[in-house]
């Protein structure tokens, strides 16, 4: 075997320093229906990853295991390997809220508690003892919903009700959550699908200035989207992962016939 060249062994090394985590061979059934089929995919902590792909190809399952949301439905049995930071997620000794703080979700519908804005960003941080005052916890409450865009449309009204905001503002507001227990990656599931085109930009824009500090997983419905805020994208089909690459590359030179066509609005 040929040694590797310099570039080549600096490449690999980026590529090993930058993968945040490793999926092999995942398998998912939900009772008989085997949903997800031997998907083997890495998320980079510098990268948003858009997993695309038609209406129940597997795509949401994916996502849920990788933070073990799946763990809640009875019926979800999960085969595979997924690590964090090369650990075993699933391994027994794992904390699974401790992971679930480190692996953040957003949904679909924003999700606010029925608390006030100040409670729903302090709740993580609180439950995780992060902040030792009252000032430690205010300065993470602020800090979060800088970072998710939203602190200077909120900062005179912190004890109104989260369910009180615009829905653009409320997924932003749960972004925020998400942000105060420091996480590592972000996993988003359709996080603009009930939002208007300006909050859409909004959550994109925020999902830009968040690239680079969290490894981000989104699933998305819209290739427009897909193609805006992703480097990389991962298109699924019944469950197989037919395709992943630059998301560059997906959209203008799909090796896959099967990418092609359902880029190209064929089917799905
Ligand atoms: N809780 C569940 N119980 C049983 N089957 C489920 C469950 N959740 C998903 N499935 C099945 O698993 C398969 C994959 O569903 P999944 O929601 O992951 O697809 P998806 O690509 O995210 O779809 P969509 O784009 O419509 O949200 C489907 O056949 C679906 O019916």
């Amino acid at each position: 075997m040929n040694a590797l060249n310099p570039t080549e062994v600096k490449n690999m090394l980026d590529l090993e320093k930058n993968t945040k985590m490793t999926v092999e061979g995942l398998n998912v059934f939900y009772g008989d229906t085997h949903a997800v089929k031997d998907v083997s995919l890495n998320l980079r902590k510098d990268e948003v990853t858009a997993l695309i792909g038609p209406s129940g190809c597997g795509k949401s399952t994916f996502l849920r295991c990788l933070n073990r949301m799946n763990d809640t439905v009875d019926s979800c049995r999960v085969e595979g390997m997924i690590k964090l930071d090369g650990q075993n997620i699933y391994d027994k000794n794992i904390d699974v809220v401790q992971l679930r703080a480190r692996v953040g979700m957003v949904f679909q519908k924003p999700n606010p508690f029925p608390k006030s804005i100040y409670d729903n960003v302090a709740y993580g941080p609180r439950i995780h003892g992060l902040a030792e005052t009252s000032a430690d916890l205010d300065e993470i409450v602020a800090t979060s919903l800088e970072k998710a865009g939203l602190w200077v449309e909120v900062k005179d009204r912190l004890e109104s009700s989260g369910t009180s905001l615009s829905g653009g503002q409320q997924q932003r507001l749960c972004i925020a959550r998400a942000i105060a227990v420091s996480p590592e990656v972000i996993l988003m599931d359709e996080p603009c699908s009930a939002l208007d085109p300006i909050a859409t930009a909004k959550v994109e824009q925020l999902i830009e200035t968040l690239r680079g500090k969290y490894a981000i997983a989104i699933v998305t419905h819209s290739m427009q989207q897909a193609a805006r805020i992703s480097q990389k994208t991962a298109f699924f089909h019944m469950g197989t992962l037919i395709e992943q690459g630059e998301t560059s590359a997906i959209f203008t030179a799909p090796a896959e016939e099967k990418t092609r066509d359902y880029i190209t609005g064929r089917f799905g």
